[in-house]
C-alpha cells in the first residue's frame, strides 16, 4: 500500500476539518477498519461514534441526552460515563458521507500507554420485546461465553508490555471461548508485569495492589458503583460494558519523585440497549458486578497471602 493510500485509510477529515483516526486502544465492538464503519477519535481526546442503523445510535443518544441532565443520578456517579457532548455530522470511517457521531470524552485520552479491558455485565445480554432473531443470537452467545455462568463476559482487552515496549492484544476468538478459569486467568494477566505473549507464565499480578486495590483502585470504583445499583430503578443498563483502564509505567517507577499515580479507572460504555427502570431494580447489571467483584476480589485477597507468606519466610531467615 502506498503512503497516500494509507495516510487515507487512518486519517479521516471531519466536517470541521479536524483529523479524525480511528482510535489506537479500542478493544471490543465495532471497529473501523478495512472500510468498516466504527468509532473515530481527534486529537482533543474527543471519541465519535457513529450512530448505528436500526435505531440503537438513536437509543443511545436518547440514553446520552436524558442521563447527562438526570438530577436524581448523583454526581459521583456521573464521573463512571464518558462526558457527553451531543451528536455531530462527520466523515464515517467506512466512506459512506458524513453520518451523525455521538461526540464523547475519549476516556483513554490522557493515557500514553493504556492497559485496556472491556468486560460486558450481566447474565444476559437480550431483554424483554427483542426480536426473536436478536433474542436467538444473544442466548447463543451468552450460553457460549460466560455470561450466563458468571454474570460477565470479557469482550477484549490489551497490555501494554513492559519488557517489548509495545502492547499486546488478545486474540478476540480466544476471549470469546473463555470459561470461567480462563476469565480469571485473564484478569490477572491484566495486571501483571510478565509477558503477556507467553500462554505458558503464570501471570504474576505485579500490579493487582496498586491497580485493583487501594482506596481509589478499581475494586473501591466497583463498590461505589455497586452501591448506587443496589437502589437505583432509573434505569437498566442491557448489554454494557466496565471498561478498567490503567497505565502500569508508572508503577513500575514507584518510589521514584516523579512517579504518578497508576490512574486506575472504571467507565460504563455501550448504552444502545439501555431501558427505563420503571422503579425496578436492575437485577442483571448488579448480580453480573457483583460476581465481577468478587473475581477481583479473590485476585487482591491472593495477592496479599503471597506477599504475607514472603514475609513471614523473610522474617524467619529463610
Ligand atoms: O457483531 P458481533 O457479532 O461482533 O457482535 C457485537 C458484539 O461483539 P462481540 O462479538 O460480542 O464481542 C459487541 O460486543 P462488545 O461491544 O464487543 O462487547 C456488541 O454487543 C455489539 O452490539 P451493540 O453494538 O452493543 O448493539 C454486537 O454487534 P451486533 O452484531 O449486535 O451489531
Ligand atoms: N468514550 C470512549 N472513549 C474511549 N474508548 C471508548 C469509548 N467508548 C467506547 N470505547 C472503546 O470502544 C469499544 C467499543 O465500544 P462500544 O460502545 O461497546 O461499541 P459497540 O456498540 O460497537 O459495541 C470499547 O470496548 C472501548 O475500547
Amino acid at each position: 500500500m502506498n503512503s497516500r493510500n494509507s495516510d487515507r485509510r487512518d486519517c479521516i477529515y471531519s466536517c470541521t476539518k479536524k483529523m479524525l483516526k480511528v482510535p489506537e486502544h479500542q478493544v471490543a465492538g465495532h471497529i473501523a477498519s478495512d472500510g468498516k464503519l466504527g468509532p473515530l477519535v481527534d486529537d482533543q481526546g474527543r471519541f465519535f461514534k457513529p450512530l448505528q442503523g436500526d435505531s440503537r445510535g438513536e437509543h443511545e443518544a436518547k440514553f446520552y441526552e436524558s442521563f447527562t441532565s438526570n438530577k436524581k443520578v448523583p454526581d459521583h456517579i456521573h464521573r463512571y460515563f464518558p462526558v457527553y457532548h451531543g451528536t455531530q455530522l462527520v466523515e464515517a470511517s467506512d466512506g459512506s458521507g458524513k453520518l451523525p457521531h455521538l461526540v464523547l470524552d475519549d476516556v483513554v485520552s490522557g493515557y500514553a500507554n493504556p492497559s485496556v479491558m472491556d468486560v460486558k455485565i450481566g447474565s444476559r445480554t437480550w431483554y424483554p420485546d427483542v426480536s426473536e432473531e436478536y433474542f436467538k443470537k444473544c442466548i447463543k452467545k451468552d450460553r457460549q461465553t460466560t455470561t450466563v455462568s458468571l454474570g460477565f463476559r470479557v469482550s477484549g482487552f490489551k497490555i501494554f508490555d513492559h519488557q517489548e515496549s509495545s502492547f499486546w492484544r488478545a486474540e478476540k476468538k480466544l476471549v470469546l471461548g473463555y470459561n470461567a478459569d480462563g476469565a480469571r486467568l485473564a484478569l490477572r494477566k491484566f495486571v501483571s508485569s510478565n509477558s503477556p505473549a507467553d500462554s505458558n507464565l503464570t501471570p504474576n499480578c505485579a500490579f493487582a495492589s496498586e491497580v485493583y486495590g487501594g482506596c481509589n483502585g478499581i475494586l473501591a470504583q466497583l463498590l461505589e458503583l455497586k452501591d448506587w445499583f443496589e437502589t437505583q430503578t432509573l434505569y437498566h443498563f442491557n448489554s454494557c460494558s466496565i471498561l478498567m483502564i490503567y497505565e502500569n509505567e508508572s508503577i513500575l517507577m514507584k518510589g521514584g519523585d516523579d512517579a504518578p499515580a497508576p490512574r486506575a479507572q472504571v467507565k460504563l460504555v455501550d448504552f444502545a440497549h439501555v431501558l427505563d427502570g420503571n422503579g425496578v431494580i436492575d437485577h442483571n447489571f448488579l448480580g453480573g458486578l457483583c460476581s465481577f467483584i468478587k473475581f477481583i476480589k479473590d485476585i487482591l485477597q491472593s495477592v496479599e497471602k503471597h506477599d504475607e507468606t514472603d514475609t513471614s519466610l523473610l522474617e524467619n531467615g529463610r
